[in-house]
């Protein structure tokens, strides 16, 4: 399998924060804008998508500025969406999720806590769903499953995932979204997904558009490709069997194949998961299907 390749020293950015009224966020931005023309990458037959190491900044900067274009109008588009039927989808993907063999066999999984003023769909069920059964002090027997969830740890596209055993194990971060602090209850280190003696299986991903050949969006921080692509290292060094990565996505956030813009770093999707059902993009996804 190919690995993720990644030009470092073309690589130029900046941190730039935002205040709204409610909640404050800090994203990565490209220094310089460009007004270059995209490139044309076809998309991969696995999770990784293709790159060289000699794409020239100033195409880089294209490709990324379209990116920022397309998120604004997906986020226009979610902002826009009836929350009658942004509820009936969120029921519909998670119920679809419950049902699932694959989610069922899941013996291990990481999973994004939603945040409802990102206007993601939502996962409080799902996430419900995996920790009902579990004891107090975070011992689970063979039927349960293990759950890490993100932690954002620095602004540079570093990400953990973290073992909890509760909803109540999470406090909200300067984004106002819920994660784990670094150590439980007892103070005890959480279990770090990338220190853990056994693989996940499956990874659930938020994200702003997707596409039927695999090709993800997300916010633009890098945290996702950045911990998808070294998840996907570890399990190669391991010999463990690749983790599913299933999207989450409303109706609307499924655009036309292709257009969705790459950057090398960009890690595709095994499969999505929108309110009209299971959409499986590799072979990996094809074979869970009964
Ligand atoms: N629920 C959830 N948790 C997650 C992520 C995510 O996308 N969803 N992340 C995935 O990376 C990481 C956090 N990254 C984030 C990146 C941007 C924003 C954010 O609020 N972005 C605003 C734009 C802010 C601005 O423009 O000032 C937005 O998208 O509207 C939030 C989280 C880890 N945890
Ligand atoms: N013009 C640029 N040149 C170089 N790097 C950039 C540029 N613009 C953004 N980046 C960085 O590239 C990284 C990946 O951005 P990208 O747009 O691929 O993220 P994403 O796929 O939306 O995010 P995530 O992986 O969190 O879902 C981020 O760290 C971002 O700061």
């Amino acid at each position: 399998m190919l690995r993720k390749l990644r030009s470092h020293g073309s690589m130029v950015q900046r941190v730039l924060v935002g205040v709204s009224m409610t909640r404050q966020c800090t994203i990565a931005a490209p220094l310089f804008p460009s007004f270059s023309r995209s490139l044309i990458l076809r998309p991969p037959p696995c999770s990784v998508a293709f790159a060289t190491m000699t794409t020239p900044d100033h195409r880089l900067d294209g490709i990324f500025t379209q990116k920022r274009v397309l998120r604004s109008k997906v986020k226009k588009d979610l902002r826009s969406m009836d929350p009658v039927l942004r509820s009936h989808e969120d029921d519909a993907i998670q119920n679809l999720i419950l049902e699932a063999p694959w989610f069922k066999s899941s013996k291990r999984l990481c999973a994004y806590i939603s945040c409802s003023a990102l206007r993601e769909v939502d996962t409080s069920k799902v996430l419900q769903n995996v920790l009902q059964n579990q004891t107090k002090d975070g011992e689970t027997d063979t039927a349960k499953k293990i759950l890490y969830v993100p932690r954002v740890e620095d602004k540079n596209c570093h990400m953990r995932m973290l073992n909890i055993s509760r909803m109540d194990d999470l406090i909200a971060n300067s984004m106002n979204i819920l994660e784990p602090a670094p150590v439980d209850a007892d103070g005890n280190d959480r279990e770090d997904v990338m220190l853990a003696d056994e693989p996940v299986d499956l990874l659930l991903l938020p994200g702003l558009a997707f596409d039927k050949t695999g090709r993800r969006l997300g916010r633009g921080g890098g945290y996702y490709d950045t911990f998808s692509s070294k998840y996907q290292e570890l399990a190669r060094q391991r010999n463990w069997k690749q983790p599913l990565l299933v999207a989450l996505s409303y109706s609307v956030q499924i655009i036309e194949d292709g257009v969705i813009p790459l950057t090398p770093s960009d890690v595709f999707i095994d499969a999505l998961v929108s309110p009209s059902g299971f959409i499986p993009i590799t072979s990996a996804a094809q074979e869970i299907i009964p």
